[in-house]
């Protein structure tokens, strides 16, 4: 299974967006970083793939299936996104809006394995300690780490997440970045990440997707992308990359 985005266009009146965005095929099992300036368009590519803005043109094939013309409850099965700015009900628990977020569009009961994969969600992501506090009570990295709870609760097919770890400590990023990698491996699903982290898509990303002025201007192996004069070019910096045991490194840039 391969998710696969071909000439998605959007634009608001006078304004265009994503102009004809084509990824290629981004493996299953395997995490894409989305990679590109501020205002490149890639919070817009996710909603237009989540199907939360309407496209202009283009299909989301997800298996071949075009994700678009499945029904609103097929796409809300198979896709699961985490925006940008985290919005949930500050009167809840930690453990009621990741609940919540798992029995959307379902059956209102709650089961036994919703109880547990809530549970073992926490617990993976290292904050079960935080269940039973309200969210208004949380910092802003803890309240990252549960939206990201939220879109990962489901088993869903397509994972997208907006900057899942701009809130988080050094230590969170990698612990979330390699149990995101790790997720992705077991439930063969296709996660992309949007993220201005170069080292840190050097270091868990398999593939690289790099967007620019609403064009994906690149799309390959991490290594690949990440050692092209492309990444430089697009961002207008010089970039130096050392490689490592552990990947290839952004070790500078220079205006
Ligand atoms: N509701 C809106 N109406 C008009 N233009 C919008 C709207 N939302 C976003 N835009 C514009 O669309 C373009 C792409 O924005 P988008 O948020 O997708 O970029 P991004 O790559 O996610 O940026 P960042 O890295 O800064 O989060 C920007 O020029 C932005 O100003």
């Amino acid at each position: 299974m391969t998710l696969r985005v071909e000439r998605l266009t959007f634009g608001y009146p006078d304004k265009p967006v994503l102009r004809s965005v084509n990824t290629g095929d981004l493996p299953v099992g395997r995490l894409t970083a989305l990679l590109g300036p501020n205002a490149a368009g890639k919070s817009t590519f996710f909603r237009c793939v989540a199907g939360l803005q309407q496209p202009q043109a283009g299909q989301v094939l997800l298996a071949g299936n075009d994700l678009h013309a499945a029904t609103r409850a097929e796409l809300i099965r198979d896709v699961c996104y985490m925006p940008q700015s985290f919005s949930s009900n500050a009167a809840l628990t930690v453990f009621e809006v990741v609940l919540l977020a798992r029995k959307q569009l379902q059956d209102w009961r709650v089961h036994d394995d919703d109880v547990s994969a809530v549970s073992h969600l926490l617990l993976r992501f290292g904050i079960q300690h935080l269940a039973e506090r309200y969210i208004a009570e949380l910092s802003g990295g803890q309240q990252q780490m549960v939206a990201l709870c939220q879109a990962m609760v489901r088993r869903g097919r397509l994972f997208l997440l907006d900057e899942p770890t701009s809130a988080l400590d050094l230590r969170h990023q990698l612990e979330v970045m390699q149990t995101l990698r790790e997720i992705t491996r077991e439930r063969e699903a296709v996660t992309i990440a949007a993220m201005h982290d170069l080292n840190l898509a050097a270091r868990f990303a398999d593939h690289i997707l790099l967007m620019e002025e609403g064009r994906v201007v690149a799309s390959g192996a991490t290594d690949d992308v990440l050692c092209s004069s492309e990444l430089a070019r697009t961002y207008g910096v010089d970039i130096e990359l050392q490689r490592s045991r552990d990947g290839v490194y952004m070790v500078g840039a220079r205006i």
